[in-house]
């Protein structure tokens, strides 16, 4: 298997942005610059945890994914002939990770770390993916571990801002997607996937997707009523003109005949919104 492909199975670029929740959630428990070595245990478990779960994932998911276009093409590296190899290597990969946390950083952090695995693993993947509409609300709290696995890995303590930012990830899941889904309904139908979109059709799906928007806007300008939200300068400034835009592109399909493009769009912004988001957020304690 080459490099490109193992990283495509793994799903380098969720990774990556699951990796960006864990650092804000590190970043939100005031801190000194010597705890700032844990980082790299935290990433180091987090990303094999994050990348094992997304291989395990794929190879539950062979036989809907070669009935989508979006996916098919993974069946040329994840078959017959390999998935148990590559489950093998999988499995390694989450035990490693289990073990940087335990040793290198704490039992609560990585506890964290697992909770982010199993919820994506056997509660989104395999027990909600193919049976409910709220697969991807009630799945969507893989993200929102990997907050709080990055606010305990100094002290062991959840803090205020963790859980805001855990619940801010848990709420923007749906709009990243079920705008995504939108794009791929005829795909989600073939496979007998339930995604909302595919169920209640493009144009109430957008209106779902347009409610869920609002919450989510509705919880990100929370740190500006609760200080004990600490979020820093940054944020207050990026939150208002980000959101401003994640609305403005959930509003298009309605003035655009629920057109996919408009979709697409939102689809890619949601991904630019929490990346930026995030990265406010470094700046808690900074500014
Ligand atoms: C149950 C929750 C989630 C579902 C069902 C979901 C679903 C998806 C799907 C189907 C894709 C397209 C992948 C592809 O075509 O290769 C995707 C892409 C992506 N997702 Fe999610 N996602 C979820 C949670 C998350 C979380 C928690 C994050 C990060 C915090 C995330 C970040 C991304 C990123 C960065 C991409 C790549 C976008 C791109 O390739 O342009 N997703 N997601
Ligand atoms: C700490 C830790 C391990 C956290 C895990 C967080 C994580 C990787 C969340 C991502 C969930 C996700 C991308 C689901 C998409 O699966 P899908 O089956 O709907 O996507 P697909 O159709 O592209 O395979």
């Amino acid at each position: 298997m080459k490099i490109n492909e193992f990283l495509k199975i793994s799903k380098f670029e969720i990774t990556f942005l699951v990796d960006m929740v864990a650092v804000a959630g590190f970043l939100s428990v005031k801190s000194s610059l010597n705890h700032f070595i844990l980082l790299i245990p935290l990433l180091l478990a987090g990303t094999l945890a994050s990348m094992s779960a997304s291989i395990f994932n794929n190879v539950y998911d062979m036989d809907i994914d070669k009935k989508m276009k979006r996916t098919s093409s993974r069946e040329s590296i994840i078959n017959s002939k390999n998935f148990k190899t590559i489950s093998e290597i999988s499995g390694f990969m989450l035990l490693a990770a289990l073990i940087i946390g335990i040793v290198f950083i704490n039992v609560i952090s990585t506890i964290f770390i697992f909770a982010g695995f199993v919820s994506y693993v056997a509660l989104y993947t395999m027990l909600l993916k193919r049976r409910t509409s709220w697969n991807i609300v009630i799945g969507g709290i893989a993200g929102s571990f990997p907050a709080l696995a990055g606010s305990t890995a100094i002290f062991g303590n959840i803090t205020i801002t963790s859980i805001f930012i855990a619940s801010l990830v848990f709420m923007w899941t749906p709009t990243h997607f079920w705008t995504l889904a939108t794009n791929n309904v005829d795909d989600y139908t073939a496979a007998g996937i339930p995604m909302l979109p595919s169920k209640i059709g493009i144009k109430r799906g957008a209106f779902w997707i347009l409610v869920n928007t609002v919450v989510l806007v509705s919880l990100s300008i929370l740190p500006f009523f609760f200080r004990e939200i600490k979020v820093g300068l940054p944020y207050y400034v990026l939150a208002i003109v980000l959101d401003a835009y994640l609305l403005y592109s959930v509003l298009q399909p309605f003035t655009h005949n629920y057109a996919k493009t408009y979709f697409k769009k939102a689809f890619h912004f949601s991904n630019i919104y929490l990346l930026l988001l995030l990265i406010a957020l470094f700046f808690v304690n900074v500014v």
